[in-house]
């Protein structure tokens, strides 16, 4: 299969496009890949570090009011547009799969223009901007979340798949990583993460924890986000870190590390979720509400439901609240192990197969 795959701005839209990539390799399908990103957003590091073909182009994301950057964006829009039907045709693939982020708009809308099959992946249960834009003009739309059906008029497009990425992490195990970051391997551990960029509102509230934190006979492992991370380093000076809390900028491979995690608490951004749930990992969320729709809030709530995970809301979010929630959790079993086993009836493992299926079956029907 020769695959043009475009998403980006946030890991959420990348990393499922690179699942889908490395389980056509796993099973020798791919025959070439070349990613189609912008350099504003994460994806241009992200996919070079996998040695996976990148190629760049300008475009930004219209903004809800007009301005004059409307204009602008327009014009972008249009040369992207142009530019990528070069590269469709330069690259002659058999498919052109988006996964959001709005670099993907101008990709597969290039894609559709040139009658070549086309398929977008919605994760979240709200769907983005970008894929509602596509949903009109794709031929297939594979999903993660059943609510988010009812936003897709043409119904026969759509394909529950789950998101990628839960099959690139369902089989791994706990292998005791945590010795890279200082900590001891076999020591309870809370990892606190705000999404792939980092959360200021989270890292202001664990900031403030920290003290406490280091009196906790558990391990913290705070992740603050590139961008965030010389900033919390600022504010952290005057506070005496116990030998049990560690902060890092970013965590490359995260899935390996999820495995070793009794608890994570972070921002419900779909792909985190899709990760959590195939491996079962106890989870708090602190949805984003500065998302589209606040659709972090409904994909957090569709693992509270099933009582699979806890929900702080932002505006809830307080040093004490963050401190009692992480101590219950950690301090009961019981709660952890219901957490776990409905967080994973919630995982979908095999999700990368799904999305190849339905590839390779538009693929046959559209030659
Ligand atoms: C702010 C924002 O617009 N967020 C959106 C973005 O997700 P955003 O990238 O913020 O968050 P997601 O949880 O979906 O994905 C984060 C990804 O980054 C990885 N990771 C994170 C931190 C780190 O240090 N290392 C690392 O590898 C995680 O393992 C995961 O694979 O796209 C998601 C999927 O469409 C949406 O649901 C989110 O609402």
């Amino acid at each position: 299969m020769k695959i043009i795959v475009s998403g980006g701005g946030t890991g959420g839209h990348i990393y499922p496009a690179l699942a889908l990539i490395k389980r056509l390799q796993q099973r020798e399908l791919l025959d070439d890949v070349l990613y189609v990103g912008t350099k504003s957003g994460l994806e241009e590091r992200i996919i070079e570090r996998e040695h996976i073909a990148f190629q760049a182009i300008k475009i930004q994301g219209f903004k809800r009011k007009l301005s004059w950057n409307t204009v602008q964006t327009l014009y972008l829009f249009i040369n992207s547009i142009k530019k990528s039907k070069q590269i469709i045709r330069d690259f002659q693939p058999d498919v052109v799969v988006g996964t959001g982020g709005y670099v993907s708009s101008s990709v597969v809308f290039a894609a559709h223009l040139l009658k070549v099959p086309t398929v977008i992946h919605e994760q979240n249960s709200v769907a983005g901007l970008t894929n509602k834009f596509l949903g009109h003009f794709v031929d297939k739309i594979a999903y993660a979340f059943t609510d988010v059906k009812d936003q897709f008029s043409e119904k026969k497009k759509l394909v529950f798949t789950g998101n990628p990425r839960a099959q690139e992490v369902a089989d791994l195990k706990p292998n005791l990583r945590l010795a890279d970051f200082g900590l001891q391997p076999q020591v309870p551990t809370v990892m606190i993460f705000g999404g792939s960029r980092g959360a200021a509102p989270i890292n202001k509230t664990t900031i403030a924890s920290l003290t406490e934190f280091s009196r906790r006979s558990y391990q913290v492992l705070f992740v603050t986000g590139r961008v965030h991370y010389e900033n919390v380093q600022k504010q952290i000076k005057t506070i005496q870190l116990g030998n049990n809390v560690k902060i890092v900028p970013y965590i490359d491979d995260m899935p390996t590390i999820l495995p070793d995690m009794a608890l994570v608490v972070g921002r419900s951004g779909a792909t985190s979720i899709a990760e959590l749930t195939a491996l079962g990992v106890p989870s708090v969320f602190i949805p984003s509400p500065y998302v589209t729709h606040d659709h972090q809030t409904k994909n957090a709530q569709s693992l509270v439901k099933n009582q699979a995970a806890l929900m702080i809301p932002e505006e809830k979010l307080t040093s004490a609240k963050l401190l009692q929630t992480v101590d219950q959790i950690l301090s009961d079993s019981k709660l952890q192990t219901k957490l776990a086993t409905n967080s994973r009836k919630l995982g979908v493992p095999d999700a990368s197969d799904r999305l190849i299926t339905v590839l390779e079956n538009l693929i046959k029907t559209m030659k």
